[in-house]
């Protein structure tokens, strides 16, 4: 797909971003509209992909093109200039909910099965497994990644700090994970030669009898690839899960899991489901034959289970025998305790980037199911980051709570690009049907891994390759050198991978004379490191891998600025093309249904703000320039006017916030004198939006308070959305 020099992609994606962007895009078409700048929507939302993936179910009418394979065509190419808003990487249940949204809405789809027999099903499933998860992030992210608070907000940050729970040295809050037996230990890695590199690779199984099974063929790594292959031993797994219920019970903490359901979309689904039934263990005992029968698998969470267990002739009784265990088991950390949503229920409910940080902002406190605060057990099974929680809730228990007035910031850039380390791992994990041996054969005929596994192990391998890796230690000169501070590679000499990967790093470092400006530390003491050079009011860049970029841009951000929503997030993508993520959090569930309820969203658009302003800059043009700089300039005075929304109806809310960045940006722009023509077609936009401010503002308040109606949830309906997000005709009609 060819994109006009100077055009911007914006992305149209789900939940409260999207309905942020009802408002706010119109405005942003309207600005760049008079500057002749082109701004192009493309749709990645998940209703848009599972439509776009049946056409031939589909009318002409309901027909939509296949955007994301398109986006991720044209960000391998140096025109890409990419606004790219978080999306839902959805779990099977939010998937369910999706289909069966667009199914009443009159799309012929089929359902996501459970259990494929049929060609067509296999067919349906396979598509939709395509859809499943973190499909859309992987696809994009052609460049590594660079997340910071921007000064501004960092600053704004300080003089408003934002609530922060109390951490004492009591706190009973802790993280528990396996160390043995999990991915972090079982772990071998290879760089891999010209010759292994050459042909195609293969991942077999040989069961005990000697019965071979082609797990994946094909598989094709240039030279220079660091290959790893692991496995988290499901037995192992299960005796982790036991003595965690058992210790949790005498602790006398909530019981809470964290896992990456969504973005590790093979594994860390069994994961849980391993949990689900270890903490039902005896209603699995006495009902495990039933739930075969009935298709009833834990994988989906204790929500999917008990809707299906609700259809069963014997569901009342089951019900029961899980209300009884559940009784009888240590309380859990609650999603919801007002709806009786547990910790287990839904997958995507509890991701552990963003509810890690929670819990720790809070001072280690979560909910219970009394609906009081409670220290939790924090229950991270594989070990290879585990750590960096464990070592962040150690160093606030010994030193206080983070004081964010005077508090630095850890700025991140992240081994991302082409699906690096294990957020690239899905096509090549693997449940075992049985035990035996699993090996990595090169096309040479080297056996590169070898692993012995029982039935039911997770295995998995994962890349990371050349240029990327290359390509990221760059970025992290670049970075040292434009902030001049303290910069950690966190890599592990004593893991696999990673010592690989300081054989990348340390060549080049010394090769480049600047060994002195960096630091190679594994990841809990750099967590420690961070921690105390931020508590000194100074910065430090965690140069990282593509979990702890992922991890680390919401826990400082939580912690330093109360959210990851206003972080500049930048893709510099590997062909020249920019793609800029909109902060580093995702779509906010929690953020639509209160905006149904009390027609109030919280969402805050600075991320959004952000990625505006580095993609003018990026397009390069003189115009395009000025209006990234007015774009700035509209950002710094909305945080230093306060005009960011607030929390509650009645508040200020996004759609209060958009009017004011549009009004800033507008003011900016008249006021700037590198281009009169501009000036004077913004100075009356300025103006108007001035004058018309009370109208404006009473406008957009009028409904606060009263349920809304979007048409639907996933696949809103336009026009809805819109009347709900565009409420002010005084403002419209000066956008037009
Ligand atoms: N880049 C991407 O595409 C990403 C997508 N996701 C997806 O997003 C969904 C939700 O994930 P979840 O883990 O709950 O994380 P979220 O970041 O969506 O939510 C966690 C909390 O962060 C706060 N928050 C996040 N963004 C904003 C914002 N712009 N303004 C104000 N507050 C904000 C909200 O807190 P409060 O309730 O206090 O207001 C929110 O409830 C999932 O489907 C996930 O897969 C997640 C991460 C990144
Ligand atoms: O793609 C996803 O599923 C989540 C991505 C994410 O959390 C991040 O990039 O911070
Ligand atoms: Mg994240």
């Amino acid at each position: 797909m060819a994109q006009t020099p100077g055009t911007i992609i914006y992305t149209k994606v789900d939940e409260a971003p999207q309905l942020a962007s009802a408002s706010l895009l119109p405005i942003i078409e309207s600005f760049l509209g008079k500057a002749s700048l082109n701004v192009e929507t493309r749709d990645i939302s998940l209703a848009g992909r599972v439509i776009a993936t049946f056409p031939e179910n589909l009318t002409a009418e309901q027909r939509i093109a296949d955007d994301l394979a398109g986006l991720g065509e044209l960000v391998k190419t140096a025109d890409a200039n990419v606004i790219k808003l978080p999306n839902v990487s959805a779990s099977v249940p939010q998937l369910e909910a999706c289909i069966k949204e667009l199914q009443s809405q009159g799309y012929d789809i089929p359902d996501y099965p459970e259990d494929p027999q049929t060609d067509a099903e296999k067919d349906a499933r396979a598509r939709y497994d395509a859809i499943k998860g973190s499909a859309v992030n992987p696809v994009l992210r052609e460049g590594n990644s660079d997340r910071r608070a921007p000064a501004a907000v960092k600053a704004f940050a300080q003089a408003n700090p934002h609530s922060m729970g109390e951490w004492s040295a009591e706190s009973k809050t802790r993280v528990a994970t396996m160390g043995a037996n999990d991915f972090r230990s079982n772990e071998t890695s290879v760089t891999l030669s010209a010759a292994q590199a050459a042909g195609t690779a293969k991942i077999v199984h040989t069961a005990a009898d000697g019965t071979q099974t082609v797990l994946k063929d094909g598989l094709s790594f240039p030279e220079g690839t660091i290959v790893d292959a692991t496995f988290m031993s499901v037995k192992a797994l299960k005796a982790f899960y036991d003595a965690q219920i058992a210790s949790v019970a005498e602790e006398g903490t909530l019981f809470s899991l964290h896992m990456k359901a969504t973005m590790m979309k093979v594994s860390d689904p069994i994961i849980f489901g391993h949990c689900v039934r270890q903490y039902l263990a005896p209603v699995f005992d006495q009902y495990g034959a039933d739930f075969d029968a009935a298709g009833v698998s834990p994988n989906g969470g204790l929500g999917a289970m008990l809707d299906k267990i609700a259809e069963m002739s014997n569901g009342a009784e089951i019900k029961a025998a899980i209300d009884a265990c559940l009784a009888s088991r240590p309380p859990m950390y609650m999603v919801n305790s007002d709806k009786g949503i547990t910790n287990l229920h839904v997958p995507s409910d509890v991701i552990i980037d963003a509810s890690m940080p929670a819990v720790i902002r809070a001072g280690g406190k979560g909910w219970g199911p009394d609906g009081n605060e409670g220290d939790t057990t924090c229950v991270i099974p594989d070990s290879s980051y585990a750590g960096v929680y464990a070592e962040t809730i150690d160093y606030f228990k010994e030193t206080g709570k983070l004081d964010v007035t005077t508090a630095g910031t850890v700025q991140n850039v992240g081994l991302m690009a082409q699906k690096a380390e294990e957020y690239g791992s899905h096509p090549t994990t693997f449940e075992l049907a049985a035990g035996g041996t699993v090996e990595m054969i090169a096309g040479n005929g080297d056996v590169l891994h070898s692993h012995s596994v029982e039935a039911g192990d997770i295995w998995r391998l994962a890349s990371a390759r050349k240029d990327p890796i290359l390509n990221w230690i760059e970025l992290a000169i670049e970075r040292q050198a434009a902030e001049d501070c303290r910069a950690i590679f966190w890599l592990d000499a004593d893991r696999a991978h990673d010592a690989e990967l300081i054989k990348y790093v340390t060549p080049v470092l010394e090769a480049r004379g600047l060994s002195d400006k960096f630091e190679i530390m594994a990841p809990t003491p750099a967590t420690r490191a961070s921690c105390e050079t931020i508590r000194e009011g100074k910065t430090c860049i965690a140069i990282t891998g593509n979990v702890l970029r992922d991890y680390l841009t919401d826990l400082f951000p939580i912690l330093e600025v109360g959210t990851s929503a206003k972080m500049l997030s930048v893709v510099k993508l590997m062909q020249g093309g920019g793609l800029f993520e909109t902060g580093a959090g995702g779509s906010a569930p929690k953020h639509v249904q209160q905006l149904v309820e009390q027609n109030h969203l919280r969402w805050d658009s600075l991320g959004e703000f952000c990625a505006l302003g580095e993609s003018l800059r990026f397009a390069g043009t003189p115009a395009a320039k000025l209006m990234g700089k007015a774009v700035d300039d509209a950002t710094e005075k909305l945080l230093s006017e306060g005009k960011s929304p607030g929390r509650k109806v009645g508040q200020d809310d996004n759609r209060t916030s958009h009017y004011y960045f549009a009004r800033y940006w507008a003011e900016a722009m008249a006021a700037q004198t590198d281009d009169a023509d501009l000036a004077a077609a913004f100075a009356p936009i300025a103006q108007a939006l001035a004058s018309g401010e009370d109208a404006i503002v009473s406008e957009l308040k009028a409904g606060g308070g009263t349920a809304v109606d979007l048409g639907g949830y996933y696949h809103t309906d336009p026009a809805k959305a819109a009347a709900v997000m565009r409420p002010s005709a005084t403002l419209n009609a000066i956008i037009g």
